[in-house]
């Protein structure tokens, strides 16, 4: 069976279901947070703090950065040391108080992107997500041409930024050469997937059953106390959840 991808207007749609207070009964507070969290867990597994605790937090104006903002909670207390760089603030008091969590954990939030990332190990990409479309406006092309040449890993949240959702890296231009060393899919992954090579995680552990079947999705197979499951893509289309010790890289 191939692994299920959910489309853009499905995401969106899911996405008022599982807000549906007869549907999913979740708040977006609650799905950002979870979906943050297990951010964070991908990157405990793909990058533990041995191999270097500096994070460079890349955050868009949407809810993808959000979910940037809540990982770098996480990774603070994990012992990681997150940086953020948020060239375009969301608006709305949701992003308000993620910053002002942040601010009391003395994370700091940089304006030098490039001297930030020159001392940074790992790069998580939350710029965009299933709601990137059209034209890379500013002050995003340098951004995302920095990080497609980055000499350090990055994880990706939802998409790799500036891939189309469903028809993957632009054709030339910043992104066009965008292959991010992680990728984190969030309720399920989007059909850009198929455009991806690298380690392959699921997270947001809210979907359930019943709005699983609606959509034609499986249900990821989490362990125990995970917020995240690696993926693998068996040649043939196939693909099997991977228990927490196997990997293949
Ligand atoms: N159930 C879910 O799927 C959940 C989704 N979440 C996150 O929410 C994301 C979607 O969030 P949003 O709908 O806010 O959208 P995004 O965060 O994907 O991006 C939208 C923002 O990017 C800007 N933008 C779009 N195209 C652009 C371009 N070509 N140049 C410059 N700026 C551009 C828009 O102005 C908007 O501010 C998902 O990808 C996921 O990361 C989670 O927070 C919560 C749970
Ligand atoms: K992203």
């Amino acid at each position: 069976m191939s692994l299920k991808a959910i489309s853009a207007t499905d995401a969106a749609s899911l996405d008022k279901d599982l807000m549906d207070v007869n549907i999913g009964g979740w708040s977006l507070d609650q799905l950002m947070e979870l979906a943050g969290l297990s951010v964070s867990q991908a990157v405990w597994r793909m990058h533990p703090l041995s191999q270097g605790k500096n994070v460079l937090v890349v955050c868009g104006p949407g809810n993808n950065g959000g979910d940037g903002l809540v990982a770098a909670r996480h990774l603070a207390h994990y012992g990681y040391n997150p940086t953020v760089y948020y060239p375009k603030e969301g608006k709305n008091e949701l992003y308000q108080r993620l910053k002002t969590q942040l601010q009391n954990l003395s994370i700091p939030f940089t304006t030098d992107f490039e001297m930030t990332l020159s001392n940074s190990h790992l790069l998580i990409d939350a710029i965009f997500g299933f709601s990137f479309g059209g034209p890379l406006r500013e002050p995003f092309p340098s951004i995302i041409s920095q990080i497609e040449t980055a000499s350090i890993p990055v994880l990706s949240v939802d998409a790799p930024s500036s891939w189309d959702i469903t028809s993957g890296p632009p054709s030339s231009g910043p992104g066009a050469k965008f292959m991010p060393q992680g990728l984190i899919s969030l309720t399920a992954p989007k059909p850009c997937v198929k455009f991806y090579e690298g380690r392959h995680f699921v997270g947001g552990r809210f979907l359930t059953q019943s709005i699983a079947e609606k959509y034609g999705l499986v249900c990821p197979a989490y362990e125990g106390i995970d917020q995240v499951v690696e993926v693998f893509e068996d040649g043939d289309g196939d693909f099997r959840y991977a228990p927490k010790g196997e990997s293949k890289y």
